[in-house]
Protein backbone atom coordinates (compact mmCIF):
# COMPACT_ATOMS: atom_id res chain seq x y z
CA UNK A 1 0.00 0.00 0.00
CA UNK A 2 1.16 3.11 -0.90
CA UNK A 3 2.86 5.43 2.24
CA UNK A 4 0.44 8.68 3.29
CA UNK A 5 3.14 10.67 2.28
CA UNK A 6 3.20 8.99 -1.61
CA UNK A 7 -0.25 9.21 -1.74
CA UNK A 8 -0.94 13.04 -0.48
CA UNK A 9 2.17 13.48 -3.22
CA UNK A 10 0.25 12.45 -5.94
CA UNK A 11 -2.85 13.83 -5.06
CA UNK A 12 -1.24 17.53 -5.09
CA UNK A 13 0.57 16.64 -8.34
CA UNK A 14 -2.30 15.84 -9.91
CA UNK A 15 -4.61 19.00 -8.48
CA UNK A 16 -1.14 21.61 -9.89
CA UNK A 17 -1.65 19.49 -13.21
CA UNK A 18 -5.07 20.83 -13.36
CA UNK A 19 -4.83 24.67 -12.52
CA UNK A 20 -3.21 27.36 -14.60
CA UNK A 21 0.43 26.26 -13.95
CA UNK A 22 2.10 28.87 -15.97
CA UNK A 23 1.02 30.88 -12.83
CA UNK A 24 4.72 29.97 -11.81
CA UNK A 25 6.72 31.04 -14.79
CA UNK A 26 5.25 34.77 -14.88
CA UNK A 27 6.81 35.34 -11.44
CA UNK A 28 9.54 37.34 -12.99
CA UNK A 29 12.70 37.62 -10.38
CA UNK A 30 12.94 41.32 -9.09
CA UNK A 31 15.99 43.25 -8.25
CA UNK A 32 15.09 46.53 -6.69
CA UNK A 33 17.50 49.32 -7.82
CA UNK A 34 20.05 50.48 -5.59
CA UNK A 35 19.36 53.95 -4.14
CA UNK A 36 21.82 56.53 -5.10
CA UNK A 37 24.34 57.21 -2.48
CA UNK A 38 22.42 60.62 -1.32
CA UNK A 39 19.12 58.73 -0.87
CA UNK A 40 21.03 55.88 0.82
CA UNK A 41 20.40 56.17 4.83
CA UNK A 42 23.28 52.94 5.26
CA UNK A 43 25.83 54.62 2.36
CA UNK A 44 29.13 55.21 4.60
CA UNK A 45 29.56 58.38 2.67
CA UNK A 46 26.91 59.83 1.33
CA UNK A 47 28.89 62.42 -0.63
CA UNK A 48 30.27 59.75 -2.79
CA UNK A 49 28.96 59.93 -5.91
CA UNK A 50 26.19 57.15 -7.39
CA UNK A 51 27.02 53.64 -8.32
CA UNK A 52 26.05 52.49 -10.97
CA UNK A 53 23.31 49.29 -10.14
CA UNK A 54 22.32 47.33 -12.10
CA UNK A 55 23.31 46.77 -15.54
CA UNK A 56 21.02 49.20 -17.90
CA UNK A 57 20.06 46.17 -20.13
CA UNK A 58 18.43 44.69 -17.16
CA UNK A 59 16.76 47.61 -15.62
CA UNK A 60 13.15 48.03 -16.18
CA UNK A 61 10.03 50.62 -15.58
CA UNK A 62 7.02 49.45 -13.37
CA UNK A 63 4.04 49.20 -14.69
CA UNK A 64 2.52 46.96 -12.55
CA UNK A 65 2.46 48.26 -8.89
CA UNK A 66 -0.05 49.44 -7.56
CA UNK A 67 1.95 52.29 -5.49
CA UNK A 68 -0.18 55.25 -7.66
CA UNK A 69 1.41 58.04 -5.51
CA UNK A 70 4.89 56.50 -5.10
CA UNK A 71 4.64 56.88 -1.21
CA UNK A 72 6.14 53.95 -0.76
CA UNK A 73 9.53 55.09 -1.24
CA UNK A 74 8.75 59.12 0.15
CA UNK A 75 11.53 60.08 2.33
CA UNK A 76 8.56 60.83 5.22
CA UNK A 77 7.29 57.51 5.03
CA UNK A 78 11.18 55.83 4.56
CA UNK A 79 12.39 58.14 7.79
CA UNK A 80 9.38 57.11 9.89
CA UNK A 81 9.16 53.35 9.73
CA UNK A 82 12.96 53.22 10.38
CA UNK A 83 12.66 55.39 12.99
CA UNK A 84 9.90 52.88 14.50
CA UNK A 85 12.10 49.79 13.40
CA UNK A 86 15.32 51.00 14.77
CA UNK A 87 13.83 52.30 18.42
CA UNK A 88 11.13 49.51 18.95
CA UNK A 89 12.11 46.69 16.15
CA UNK A 90 10.20 44.64 14.29
CA UNK A 91 7.99 41.69 15.59
CA UNK A 92 4.63 42.16 15.89
CA UNK A 93 3.86 39.31 18.52
CA UNK A 94 -0.01 39.10 18.84
CA UNK A 95 -3.44 40.32 17.34
CA UNK A 96 -4.45 44.07 18.82
CA UNK A 97 -7.03 42.12 21.10
CA UNK A 98 -4.58 40.42 23.14
CA UNK A 99 -1.82 43.30 23.16
CA UNK A 100 -4.02 46.09 22.83
CA UNK A 101 -3.29 48.93 20.35
CA UNK A 102 -0.90 51.77 20.15
CA UNK A 103 -1.30 55.13 20.28
CA UNK A 104 0.04 55.08 16.73
CA UNK A 105 -3.03 52.57 15.20
CA UNK A 106 -5.30 54.73 16.92
CA UNK A 107 -3.98 58.02 15.25
CA UNK A 108 -3.86 56.49 12.08
CA UNK A 109 -7.52 54.79 12.42
CA UNK A 110 -8.49 58.49 13.89
CA UNK A 111 -7.17 60.38 10.60
CA UNK A 112 -8.60 57.96 8.13
CA UNK A 113 -12.04 58.11 9.84
CA UNK A 114 -11.72 62.28 9.43
CA UNK A 115 -11.00 61.71 6.03
CA UNK A 116 -13.80 59.24 5.02
CA UNK A 117 -16.44 61.44 7.38
CA UNK A 118 -16.75 58.41 9.46
CA UNK A 119 -17.06 58.54 13.60
CA UNK A 120 -14.62 55.72 13.50
CA UNK A 121 -12.47 53.17 11.83
CA UNK A 122 -10.53 49.59 12.24
CA UNK A 123 -7.36 49.16 11.22
CA UNK A 124 -6.35 45.73 9.77
CA UNK A 125 -2.94 44.11 9.08
CA UNK A 126 -4.70 43.87 5.38
CA UNK A 127 -7.10 44.88 2.90
CA UNK A 128 -7.91 41.24 2.27
CA UNK A 129 -8.43 41.04 6.29
CA UNK A 130 -10.47 44.29 6.55
CA UNK A 131 -13.26 43.09 3.74
CA UNK A 132 -13.61 39.62 5.62
CA UNK A 133 -13.47 40.93 9.17
CA UNK A 134 -16.43 43.78 7.84
CA UNK A 135 -18.28 40.63 6.15
CA UNK A 136 -17.74 38.69 9.71
CA UNK A 137 -19.21 41.47 11.64
CA UNK A 138 -22.35 41.56 8.98
CA UNK A 139 -22.76 37.67 9.60
CA UNK A 140 -22.88 38.61 13.38
CA UNK A 141 -26.05 40.93 12.93
CA UNK A 142 -27.30 37.69 11.58
CA UNK A 143 -26.48 35.58 14.19
CA UNK A 144 -27.08 37.45 17.35
CA UNK A 145 -30.01 38.82 15.78
CA UNK A 146 -31.27 35.63 16.03
CA UNK A 147 -30.20 35.25 19.38
CA UNK A 148 -27.23 32.68 18.49
CA UNK A 149 -29.64 30.12 16.80
CA UNK A 150 -29.48 29.00 13.21
CA UNK A 151 -30.94 32.35 11.53
CA UNK A 152 -34.16 31.15 9.92
CA UNK A 153 -34.69 32.37 5.68
CA UNK A 154 -36.31 35.84 6.94
CA UNK A 155 -33.67 36.75 9.82
CA UNK A 156 -31.02 36.15 7.04
CA UNK A 157 -29.32 39.07 5.33
CA UNK A 158 -29.48 39.53 1.44
CA UNK A 159 -26.37 40.90 -0.27
CA UNK A 160 -25.71 42.30 -3.46
CA UNK A 161 -22.15 41.94 -4.83
CA UNK A 162 -20.64 43.06 -8.20
CA UNK A 163 -20.06 39.94 -10.52
CA UNK A 164 -16.10 41.52 -10.50
CA UNK A 165 -15.76 42.35 -6.57
CA UNK A 166 -12.18 41.51 -5.52
CA UNK A 167 -11.73 38.00 -4.06
CA UNK A 168 -11.72 38.98 -0.23
CA UNK A 169 -15.05 40.05 -0.89
CA UNK A 170 -15.90 37.12 -2.12
CA UNK A 171 -14.57 34.78 0.35
CA UNK A 172 -16.27 37.19 3.12
CA UNK A 173 -19.63 36.21 1.58
CA UNK A 174 -18.91 32.53 1.29
CA UNK A 175 -18.45 32.74 4.84
CA UNK A 176 -21.56 34.43 5.60
CA UNK A 177 -23.01 31.51 3.61
CA UNK A 178 -21.73 28.81 5.09
CA UNK A 179 -22.81 30.27 8.66
CA UNK A 180 -26.31 30.66 7.22
CA UNK A 181 -26.01 34.01 7.55
CA UNK A 182 -26.76 35.73 4.39
CA UNK A 183 -28.39 34.81 1.03
CA UNK A 184 -26.13 36.02 -1.56
CA UNK A 185 -27.12 37.66 -5.24
CA UNK A 186 -24.52 38.51 -7.67
CA UNK A 187 -25.53 41.30 -10.28
CA UNK A 188 -23.80 41.77 -13.43
CA UNK A 189 -20.80 44.24 -13.38
CA UNK A 190 -22.03 47.89 -13.02
CA UNK A 191 -25.52 47.20 -14.29
CA UNK A 192 -27.72 49.13 -11.88
CA UNK A 193 -30.68 47.68 -13.90
CA UNK A 194 -29.92 44.31 -13.31
CA UNK A 195 -29.48 45.52 -9.12
CA UNK A 196 -32.39 47.42 -9.57
CA UNK A 197 -34.54 44.56 -10.18
CA UNK A 198 -32.66 41.70 -7.86
CA UNK A 199 -33.08 44.40 -4.86
CA UNK A 200 -37.25 44.59 -6.16
CA UNK A 201 -37.49 41.32 -6.24
CA UNK A 202 -36.38 40.45 -2.59
CA UNK A 203 -38.42 40.22 0.13
CA UNK A 204 -35.76 40.22 2.91
CA UNK A 205 -35.91 42.99 5.07
CA UNK A 206 -32.04 43.84 5.69
CA UNK A 207 -30.07 44.58 2.56
CA UNK A 208 -26.68 45.21 1.64
CA UNK A 209 -24.88 45.75 -1.62
CA UNK A 210 -21.53 45.73 -1.74
CA UNK A 211 -18.90 46.75 -4.83
CA UNK A 212 -15.27 47.66 -4.97
CA UNK A 213 -16.30 49.34 -8.77
CA UNK A 214 -17.70 52.76 -7.00
CA UNK A 215 -16.18 54.63 -9.52
CA UNK A 216 -18.21 53.17 -12.68
CA UNK A 217 -20.95 52.71 -10.83
CA UNK A 218 -21.64 56.22 -9.71
CA UNK A 219 -24.64 58.05 -7.52
CA UNK A 220 -26.69 55.42 -9.65
CA UNK A 221 -25.90 53.81 -6.39
CA UNK A 222 -26.83 56.55 -4.23
CA UNK A 223 -30.53 56.37 -6.13
CA UNK A 224 -30.82 52.98 -5.45
CA UNK A 225 -30.10 53.20 -2.27
CA UNK A 226 -33.27 55.73 -1.59
CA UNK A 227 -35.38 53.37 -3.15
CA UNK A 228 -34.22 50.06 -1.66
CA UNK A 229 -32.76 51.35 2.20
CA UNK A 230 -29.96 48.98 1.68
CA UNK A 231 -26.33 49.29 3.67
CA UNK A 232 -24.13 50.49 0.75
CA UNK A 233 -20.66 49.27 1.82
CA UNK A 234 -17.20 50.04 -0.68
CA UNK A 235 -14.17 48.61 -1.22
CA UNK A 236 -11.83 52.02 -2.03
CA UNK A 237 -9.27 50.03 -2.62
CA UNK A 238 -8.09 51.55 -5.57
CA UNK A 239 -9.96 54.83 -5.41
CA UNK A 240 -8.75 55.88 -1.64
CA UNK A 241 -6.01 58.55 -2.27
CA UNK A 242 -6.14 58.41 -5.45
CA UNK A 243 -9.40 60.15 -6.16
CA UNK A 244 -11.04 63.15 -5.31
CA UNK A 245 -9.58 66.67 -4.25
CA UNK A 246 -8.31 65.59 -0.98
CA UNK A 247 -7.83 61.88 -1.68
CA UNK A 248 -11.26 60.72 -0.16
CA UNK A 249 -12.19 58.91 -2.86
CA UNK A 250 -15.57 58.09 -4.28
CA UNK A 251 -17.74 59.88 -1.44
CA UNK A 252 -15.51 62.98 -2.38
CA UNK A 253 -15.29 62.63 -5.85
CA UNK A 254 -19.51 62.27 -5.59
CA UNK A 255 -19.70 64.39 -2.77
CA UNK A 256 -21.96 61.15 -1.46
CA UNK A 257 -19.77 60.72 1.99
CA UNK A 258 -22.69 60.57 4.33
CA UNK A 259 -24.53 58.19 1.72
CA UNK A 260 -21.96 55.28 1.80
CA UNK A 261 -22.31 53.77 5.35
CA UNK A 262 -19.44 51.51 4.72
CA UNK A 263 -16.15 51.93 3.98
CA UNK A 264 -13.27 49.45 3.27
CA UNK A 265 -9.88 50.13 2.25
CA UNK A 266 -6.32 49.46 1.47
CA UNK A 267 -3.06 51.17 2.84
CA UNK A 268 -0.88 48.65 0.48
CA UNK A 269 -1.69 50.55 -2.74
CA UNK A 270 -1.95 54.37 -2.81
CA UNK A 271 -1.20 54.18 0.83
CA UNK A 272 2.28 52.71 -0.20
CA UNK A 273 2.61 50.83 2.87
CA UNK A 274 0.89 47.58 4.39
CA UNK A 275 -2.75 47.23 6.02
CA UNK A 276 -6.24 47.61 5.71
CA UNK A 277 -9.21 49.64 7.26
CA UNK A 278 -13.05 49.65 7.61
CA UNK A 279 -14.22 53.36 8.30
CA UNK A 280 -17.65 53.77 9.65
CA UNK A 281 -19.76 54.19 12.46
CA UNK A 282 -18.59 54.14 15.98
CA UNK A 283 -21.24 50.86 16.23
CA UNK A 284 -19.90 49.03 13.63
CA UNK A 285 -16.65 49.41 14.31
CA UNK A 286 -17.17 48.29 18.17
CA UNK A 287 -19.00 45.20 16.26
CA UNK A 288 -15.82 44.45 13.80
CA UNK A 289 -13.62 44.42 17.00
CA UNK A 290 -15.67 42.08 18.46
CA UNK A 291 -16.84 39.85 15.96
CA UNK A 292 -14.40 40.34 12.66
CA UNK A 293 -12.85 37.23 13.05
CA UNK A 294 -9.98 38.14 10.85
CA UNK A 295 -9.12 40.83 12.68
CA UNK A 296 -9.49 39.30 16.13
CA UNK A 297 -7.53 36.42 15.62
CA UNK A 298 -4.15 37.71 13.21
CA UNK A 299 -1.23 39.67 14.28
CA UNK A 300 -1.63 43.35 14.21
CA UNK A 301 0.40 44.89 12.46
CA UNK A 302 4.77 44.95 13.09
CA UNK A 303 5.20 46.98 16.21
CA UNK A 304 8.60 46.86 18.23
CA UNK A 305 10.53 45.07 20.85
CA UNK A 306 9.19 43.20 23.60
CA UNK A 307 10.85 45.40 26.70
CA UNK A 308 8.39 48.68 25.91
CA UNK A 309 5.12 48.30 28.05
CA UNK A 310 2.41 47.44 25.62
CA UNK A 311 0.58 51.06 26.02
CA UNK A 312 4.27 52.43 24.39
CA UNK A 313 4.58 50.04 22.19
CA UNK A 314 4.53 51.97 18.80
CA UNK A 315 4.35 50.50 15.40
CA UNK A 316 6.43 51.01 12.42
CA UNK A 317 3.70 50.41 9.46
CA UNK A 318 1.37 52.80 11.36
CA UNK A 319 4.08 55.37 12.24
CA UNK A 320 4.94 54.87 8.54
CA UNK A 321 1.68 54.85 7.08
CA UNK A 322 0.66 57.98 9.07
CA UNK A 323 3.14 60.23 6.90
CA UNK A 324 1.63 58.40 4.13
CA UNK A 325 -1.65 59.25 4.45
CA UNK A 326 -0.40 63.16 5.24
CA UNK A 327 1.63 62.92 2.18
CA UNK A 328 -1.09 61.81 0.11
CA UNK A 329 -3.88 64.17 1.77
CA UNK A 330 -1.19 67.69 1.10
CA UNK A 331 0.40 67.02 -2.20
CA UNK A 332 -2.79 67.27 -4.05
CA UNK A 333 0.06 67.28 -6.88
CA UNK A 334 0.52 63.78 -7.01
CA UNK A 335 -2.94 62.91 -7.83
CA UNK A 336 -2.76 65.23 -10.70
CA UNK A 337 0.42 63.81 -11.85
CA UNK A 338 -0.97 60.20 -11.79
CA UNK A 339 -4.23 61.99 -13.85
CA UNK A 340 -2.05 63.50 -16.15
CA UNK A 341 -0.45 60.22 -16.95
CA UNK A 342 -3.54 58.39 -17.58
CA UNK A 343 -4.94 61.17 -19.52
CA UNK A 344 -1.45 60.83 -21.32
CA UNK A 345 -2.44 57.38 -21.99
CA UNK A 346 -5.75 57.56 -23.18
CA UNK A 347 -4.89 60.41 -25.76
CA UNK A 348 -1.72 58.35 -27.08
CA UNK A 349 -3.29 54.81 -27.76
CA UNK A 350 -7.30 56.41 -28.03
CA UNK A 351 -7.90 53.66 -25.64
CA UNK A 352 -11.03 55.10 -22.91
CA UNK A 353 -8.85 55.06 -19.96
CA UNK A 354 -11.03 56.29 -16.92
CA UNK A 355 -8.57 54.70 -14.52
CA UNK A 356 -4.88 54.38 -13.32
CA UNK A 357 -5.41 50.25 -14.26
CA UNK A 358 -5.35 49.45 -18.08
CA UNK A 359 -5.60 45.89 -19.23
CA UNK A 360 -3.43 45.35 -22.23
CA UNK A 361 -0.15 43.05 -23.13
CA UNK A 362 3.11 41.86 -21.86
CA UNK A 363 6.35 43.54 -22.10
CA UNK A 364 8.62 42.08 -20.07
CA UNK A 365 11.19 41.09 -22.77
CA UNK A 366 10.86 45.45 -23.58
CA UNK A 367 12.09 46.76 -20.04
CA UNK A 368 8.41 47.15 -18.88
CA UNK A 369 6.94 45.34 -15.99
CA UNK A 370 3.41 44.85 -16.91
CA UNK A 371 1.15 41.50 -14.55
CA UNK A 372 -0.63 39.09 -16.63
CA UNK A 373 -3.91 38.80 -15.15
CA UNK A 374 -5.39 35.39 -15.07
CA UNK A 375 -7.56 32.49 -13.74
CA UNK A 376 -8.29 32.48 -10.69
CA UNK A 377 -8.63 36.27 -10.69
CA UNK A 378 -10.25 35.97 -13.54
CA UNK A 379 -12.32 34.00 -15.64
CA UNK A 380 -10.76 31.79 -17.90
CA UNK A 381 -11.53 33.39 -20.90
CA UNK A 382 -11.01 36.97 -19.50
CA UNK A 383 -7.15 37.18 -18.98
CA UNK A 384 -5.84 40.56 -19.82
CA UNK A 385 -2.64 42.21 -19.34
CA UNK A 386 -2.77 45.08 -16.56
CA UNK A 387 -0.64 48.68 -17.49
CA UNK A 388 -0.66 50.51 -13.71
CA UNK A 389 0.14 54.28 -14.03
CA UNK A 390 1.59 56.28 -11.03
CA UNK A 391 2.24 59.86 -9.83
CA UNK A 392 6.19 58.49 -10.42
CA UNK A 393 6.25 58.11 -14.47
CA UNK A 394 7.12 60.40 -16.44
CA UNK A 395 4.91 61.66 -19.38
CA UNK A 396 8.38 60.23 -21.50
CA UNK A 397 7.49 56.91 -19.55
CA UNK A 398 4.21 56.63 -20.61
CA UNK A 399 5.08 57.96 -24.65
CA UNK A 400 7.70 55.05 -24.53
CA UNK A 401 5.65 52.45 -23.00
CA UNK A 402 2.93 53.30 -25.64
CA UNK A 403 5.32 53.11 -28.63
CA UNK A 404 6.85 49.83 -27.24
CA UNK A 405 2.87 48.76 -27.18
CA UNK A 406 1.98 50.03 -30.17
CA UNK A 407 4.98 47.12 -31.60
CA UNK A 408 2.76 44.51 -30.23
CA UNK A 409 -0.67 45.87 -31.04
CA UNK A 410 -1.04 47.45 -34.64
CA UNK A 411 -4.48 48.35 -33.27
CA UNK A 412 -3.50 49.99 -30.19
CA UNK A 413 -4.90 53.53 -32.00
CA UNK A 414 -7.91 52.34 -32.81
CA UNK A 415 -10.62 52.30 -30.32
CA UNK A 416 -10.19 49.93 -27.76
CA UNK A 417 -13.43 47.27 -28.50
CA UNK A 418 -11.36 46.34 -32.06
CA UNK A 419 -8.00 46.21 -29.66
CA UNK A 420 -9.77 43.55 -27.12
CA UNK A 421 -10.56 41.12 -30.26
CA UNK A 422 -6.92 41.40 -31.77
CA UNK A 423 -5.37 40.10 -28.15
C1 LIG B 1 -10.57 45.73 -4.64
C2 LIG B 1 -9.57 45.16 -3.66
N1 LIG B 1 -9.95 44.95 -2.39
C3 LIG B 1 -9.08 44.45 -1.48
C4 LIG B 1 -7.79 44.13 -1.84
C5 LIG B 1 -6.87 43.53 -0.80
O1 LIG B 1 -5.99 44.50 -0.31
P1 LIG B 1 -4.59 44.07 0.33
O2 LIG B 1 -3.65 43.85 -0.79
O3 LIG B 1 -4.21 45.23 1.21
O4 LIG B 1 -4.84 42.84 1.12
C6 LIG B 1 -7.35 44.34 -3.13
C7 LIG B 1 -5.96 44.02 -3.50
O5 LIG B 1 -5.65 43.53 -4.53
C8 LIG B 1 -8.27 44.87 -4.09
O6 LIG B 1 -7.90 45.08 -5.36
Amino acid sequence: MASVEAMWEEWVVRAFARVDNNFLSYLPKVCLAKPSAEEDPLADDPRAPAKDGEPARNRMLLFSANDYLNLSTHPAVRKASAKAALAFGMGPRSSAMASGQTEYHRRLENVLAEMHKKEACVVTPTGFAANTAFLAALGAVATHNAASRRPAAHEKIAVFSDALNHASIIDGLRMMERHNQAVVSVYRHSDMQHLDELLSNCPVQRKVVITDRGLRADARLVQLRKKHRFLFVIDEAHTAFVCGRNGGGIGEVYGIEDQIDIIVGTLSKAGGCLGGFVACSQKWSNLVRTTGRPYIFTTASPYPSSRAPTVLITASIPSAISPAVTVARKEAWRRQALWNRVQEFAALTKHPATSPILSLVHMLERGFHIIAVRPPAVAPDACRLRVTLTSGHSSEDVRRLVAALSECIPGLDRPADQIVARL
